[in-house]
């Protein structure tokens, strides 16, 4: 994690806690002052790819403590959320947002899966099919089963590429049909969540188009991190996460629509004439909705900054490639999420003393974290924000853990050799 002193307040608010209970426990004292101690020289480079791209700003920082309070944007609403006019929200939300996503309507939901669950509840009927790539993240299929629908995939082209093609929704489609299913939504995950692979959208909104089936596309990875324009794409709906993508605490996201299906994602309660029904009234009622807005200068900012992020990504791979650390999805790669099977790593971890775990360590111990404990064989990463001064800090880290290990590692053999053994 980014930052030791959030894991150190925490502790001492849990104290705290006990303490006030009056059940002071011991052993848990004991262990918050093990976890305190163990955090304390937590690293500083994060490359997880679920957290680069929801690193608050400064001024988004500041407001998250200034809006903390309950209902904190509520001083001046009229009855409906996104109308809000101090704090700006209505113009943030009926004006900012549709231009920066180039769609027509927008409203905020509490992240990208409430706005597939909100799209699949209102577009589809139970017992429809909704398909969807194969590298689709574990929230659209939640939402399509929550949403009572039928899921058929579309096959990813498997190793090395996991590549996902238009022709396969064609025929996703087709098989849906054969199924006697009536196919109602299309969802394309824009970069998925696991080789940052971006597939043709503009093909993919073709092809459902030519069957009449609309296309919501996942850009949970995409927007707040690189230029995303719902209409070029020919995307009829999109969903972004705020807390992955926007700089945002969250949970936020934000999910917008085209006028032919936002009257339906968005409409009207039929008794409770202000509240729109599929976002229960109201959604982000305080500090994640503000993190966003005092965030959103710098997200555009950064968004236009996409070319040189492309670039950083891509020397990244490149150097990690030298290292026999292959990364696998697009190639040459097109987003900063990236996805390397590391065979040399797991070969050292066979040996190193806490196994699988050696990585993790080894990383925190030169300032790098992110990469999932336990992990060697394979893993993914992301170089959002990070410059290459700190890229060479990951490289570096990588590159010495490696030769030290393999170095240890002939020495040991050379001296079995020696000793004839
Ligand atoms: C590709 C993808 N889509 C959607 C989500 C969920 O986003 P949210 O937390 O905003 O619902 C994730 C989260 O990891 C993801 O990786």
């Amino acid at each position: 994690m980014n930052s030791p002193g959030k894991y150190i307040t925490f502790c001492l608010i849990l104290a705290k806690y006990y303490t006030a209970r009056g059940t002071i426990d011991m052993q848990m004292l004991e262990n918050l002052e093990k976890f305190t101690r163990l955090k304390r020289d937590v690293a500083q480079i994060n490359v997880d790819p679920l957290q680069r791209g929801g690193i608050l700003t400064p001024e988004a920082r500041a407001a998250l403590v200034e809006w903390g309070d309950g209902y904190s944007i509520c001083d001046f609403c009229a009855g409906m959320l996104d109308h809000i006019r101090n704090p700006p929200v209505e113009e943030f939300v009926h004006s900012i947002l549709p231009e920066f996503l180039d769609i027509d309507e927008v409203r905020v939901t509490h992240g990208a899966r409430e706005g597939k669950f909100a799209a699949m509840h209102s577009l589809c009927q139970k017992g429809d099919f909704v398909v969807m790539d194969g590298n689709a993240h574990y929230t659209s299929v939640l939402a399509a089963e929550r949403a009572g629908l039928n899921v058929e995939y579309v096959p990813s082209s498997k190793e090395p590429d996991y590549a996902i093609s238009s022709e396969g929704y064609a025929l996703a489609i087709e098989r849906a049909y054969e199924k006697k299913g009536n196919v109602t939504l299309a969802l394309l995950t824009y970069p998925d969540g696991n080789y940052g692979n971006l597939a043709d959208a503009r093909a993919i909104a073709d092809v459902c188009h030519d069957y009449g089936v609309p296309l919501l596309l996942n850009g949970a990875y995409s927007v707040g991190r690189m230029p995303v324009k719902a209409r070029e794409l020919g995307a009829d709906i999109i969903v972004g996460s705020g807390h992955k993508s926007m700089a945002a605490c969250g949970p936020v996201g934000v999910l917008g629509a085209s006028e032919e299906y936002a009257r339906i994602i968005f409409k009207p309660s039929a008794t409770k004439k202000n509240k729109e029904v599929e976002l229960l009234g109201c959604t982000v009622r305080g500090a994640p909705l503000i993190t966003l807005m005092a965030s959103f200068p710098t997200v555009v900012e950064r968004v236009g900054r996409w070319p040189e992020e492309l670039e950083n990504a891509r020397w990244f791979s490149s150097e990690m490639e030298k290292m026999d650390l292959v990364q696998v999805g697009d190639r040459p790669h097109n987003h900063d999420l990236m996805f390397f099977l590391t065979e040399r790593l797991y070969d050292i971890s066979q040996t190193a003393k806490g196994g699988r775990y050696f990585l993790y360590r080894e990383m925190k111990d030169r300032g790098v974290c992110g990469i999932k404990p336990g992990l060697t064989r394979q893993f993914k990463l992301s170089t959002y924000g990070l410059g290459r001064p700190e890229l060479e800090v990951v490289l570096n880290a990588l590159s010495e853990i490696i030769e030290s290990h393999e170095k240890d590692e002939k020495g040991d053999k050379n001296e079995k050799g020696a000793n004839g053994s």
